[in-house]
């Protein structure tokens, strides 16, 4: 008869055995064991029960103890806890409360609506979206017009990421409390998830530039496909032709851990424990994870099982009906090893502003990064020059075309920063060794060029040493700049004006260096140093953008229309890799445009010394400290916005 989720496999914990003692005058009802209340052998009992006044009075204390634990480990966000408690109550209750029990002598409905809509809100606390949904259903079971429930049905149908779902249900909800603005709210939001998830427009400067939370994106598949490649296994095709900058695909991230930054190693478990949680959150989650690459010992020649592009479209409930079971953790350990990516260059309006960013939390203690797993994005083969750039904002990952491209095109992304020079160390960790164009041509181009990235090596030393000053520096810079243009010019063979610039590339620390030395450079140095340092950029595609909008950014428009971001740090100045400008930022390019054609020459935005930029310091910055930046923050951000959306 118990047809409630209290008793389902989903929640697990056991019937309480009350601590009900039934008193020696009480015999002849001694024998009804309260565990044992929702046995055929009980329910006959229950209508004399409730009219027993003593008895009506045990089970409502009974009654109101279990719910009242409830609330208490939900208040202390022990959610787990509260849900047992929740779902004893309900189970305890559900007898009493039928309808055949004589009008007057129930127990109130009202404890059963609130249990089970307490407890969807603690599943909804875990993302345990799935169970949270049955919960809020069985609720609404008790009573359809619970507006709580409804709207928490609602946030459970957002979690699955069934946005038009949630959007009726609240607009429901709306009708029996009409001035309700949370739900108003929350009817905006999902209607804009579900607009983004259909049409992939997305607004992404201008919610940046806005302080607060991170905003919260949809997901969105545009004209892609996944199809077996020659050389990777699965890869991510395009199904039609494309111009550069078009967002191809956003994803939320499945799950996130904290990870050293060098050295992730054992962050892995923490990120397990996570994937297999998520697994249990929905029927899809679980089928995502399931089509992941296994193990990093796998010949990345093999291909896997291809899945169908439906299970990754928001709003599409389509899951294929093959049961499947949770994998195992050591499964699961080998899909976080090779699907996992950085999460390090995520940036979030907590850069500008005020709030807690959700992936700041991940990355607790000492921790230097965050690590993530995304769905759509694990199919994406590696390359070191690719020809889509990503960019991270909060538990979003949006990939954008860095190129005009035609339909077949396999499309890449690169695992690691395009800036490093050891990504082959790097890359070692998803096993294999990287065959991409960029890196044939550097392989090739080395040899030649190896006096020179000795001498690199040398003055990069001298300088971390603080062995060099002023003139100086920029006279050794200078003339190591003017050794690689030489280079470049003498080599062998015939290179084109991309493979040129790899080889700038592999020197842009030095002239970034020399750069700081603006005033004693010529006009026409100057602008030759900022375009070859544009093109070296724009050869290797830096993506996302992720350390380029940091907090305390300056402004420098150079004279060729070539920008600079700069921002400050704990350590000092960090200008040198701050650069917006290249193709990589194709994912800014409505900004980078709006950048250009604005008249400002020089604007100073740098925030105090003890607003670090990192991650790491970004989580702690507190006080008067924080009090500080906000108001530089916040006067920045008016200036960004003025000069974006004027
Ligand atoms: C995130 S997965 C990418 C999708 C994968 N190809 C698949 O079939 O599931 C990463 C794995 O793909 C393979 N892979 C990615 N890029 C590659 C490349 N440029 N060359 C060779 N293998 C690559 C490696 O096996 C790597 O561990």
């Amino acid at each position: 008869m118990d047809t409630s989720i209290a008793s389902s496999s989903h929640f697990q914990g056991k019937p309480r055995e009350t601590e009900l003692v039934l008193p020696e005058s009480h015999r002849a009802e001694k024998r009804i064991k309260f565990r044992d209340i929702n046995s055929e052998n009980c329910r006959k009992y229950i209508p004399a029960l409730l009219n027993h006044p003593f008895y009506k009075e045990v089970i409502k204390t009974e009654l109101q103890k279990l719910h009242l634990e409830g609330n208490e480990y939900f208040n202390k966000s022990q959610w787990w806890r509260a849900v047992e408690r929740y779902s004893q109550c309900i189970q305890f209750a559900l007898p009493f409360s039928l309808e055949r029990i004589p009008a007057g002598a129930e127990i109130k409905r009202d404890i059963l609506v609130v249990s089970a809509s307490n407890r969807t809100q603690a599943l909804l606390n875990q993302r345990l979206w799935e169970t949270a949904l049955l919960s809020a259903e069985e609720a609404l079971k008790y009573n359809p017009k619970h507006v709580k429930s409804l709207y928490r049905k609602a946030k459970a149908f957002e979690g699955l990421q069934d946005y038009k779902k949630a959007f009726l249900i609240l607009e429901e909800a709306l009708e029996l409390s009409p001035n309700n603005k949370v739900i108003k709210d929350t009817v905006d939001h999902c209607k804009a998830l579900h607009r983004q998830s259909v049409t992939g427009e997305y607004n992404i400067a201008k919610l940046l530039c806005r302080p607060g939370p991170t905003p919260i994106f949809s997901d969105y598949v545009g004209p892609l496909e996944i199809r077996s490649t020659s050389h990777a296994g699965r890869g991510i095709f395009l199904t039609e032709d494309v111009e550069a900058g078009k967002i191809l695909m956003v994803s939320n991230g499945l799950a996130f851990g904290a990870s050293e930054r060098d050295d992730r190693g054992e962050q892995y478990s923490g990120l397990t424990e996570e994937i297999i949680f998520l697994c249990n959150s929905s029927k899809r989650f679980l089928h995502q994870v399931h089509y992941l690459r296994t193990s990093n010992t796998d010949n990345p020649r093999v291909t896997g099982e291809i899945p169908s592009m439906d299970l990754f479209i928001p709003g599409n409930d389509w899951c294929p009906k093959t049961e499947i079971e949770i994998p195992s953790w050591d499964e699961v350990w080998g899909k976080a090893v090779t699907n996992s990516f950085d999460a390090h260059r995520t940036i979030s309006p907590l850069t500008f502003g005020e709030g807690k960013s959700e992936l700041a939390a991940v990355n607790f203690e000492e921790q230097m990064g965050v690590i993530g797993i995304w769905g759509l994005p694990s199919f994406f083969n590696h390359s070191c020059a690719p020809n889509c750039s990503t960019l991270n904002i909060g538990r979003a990952m949006f990939v954008r075309a860095a190129e005009a491209m035609p339909v077949g095109t396999e499309l890449t992304i690169s695992y690691v920063s395009t800036e490093e020079i050891d990504r082959d160390v790097r890359l070692k960790h998803w096993n294999f060794s990287c065959r991409c164009r960029r890196c044939l041509h550097d392989r090739k181009i080395r040899p030649l060029i190896q006096e020179l990235l000795d001498d690199l090596n040398q003055l990069q030393g001298k300088l971390e040493e603080t062995g060099m000053f002023g003139l100086e520096v920029f006279e050794e810079c200078s003339r190591l700049v003017a050794r690689v243009e030489d280079a470049i010019r003498k080599l062998p063979m015939e290179l084109s004006d991309r493979e040129k610039n790899w080889v700038r590339f592999a020197f842009n620390r030095v002239y970034f260096t020399k750069l700081r030395f603006a005033s004693l450079m010529s006009t026409k140095e100057r602008i030759e140093l900022l375009k070859h340092l544009q093109g070296a950029y724009e050869s290797v595609n830096v993506s996302g953008g992720g350390s380029y909008l940091q907090l305390g950014a300056s402004i420098l428009k150079v004279p060729h229309g070539f920008l600079l971001l700069t921002w400050k740090s704990s350590s000092g100045l960090q200008f040198q890799q701050g650069l917006l400008g290249g193709r990589g930022a194709a994912c800014f390019s409505d900004l980078q445009r709006k950048f250009m054609h604005s008249k400002l020459c020089y604007h100073s935005m740098t925030a105090p010394r003890e607003y670090a930029t990192s991650v790491r310091d970004r989580g702690r910055c507190t006080g008067e400290g924080q009090k500080a930046n906000s108001r530089n923050i916040t006067m920045n951000t008016r200036l960004l916005e003025d000069i974006l959306f004027d």
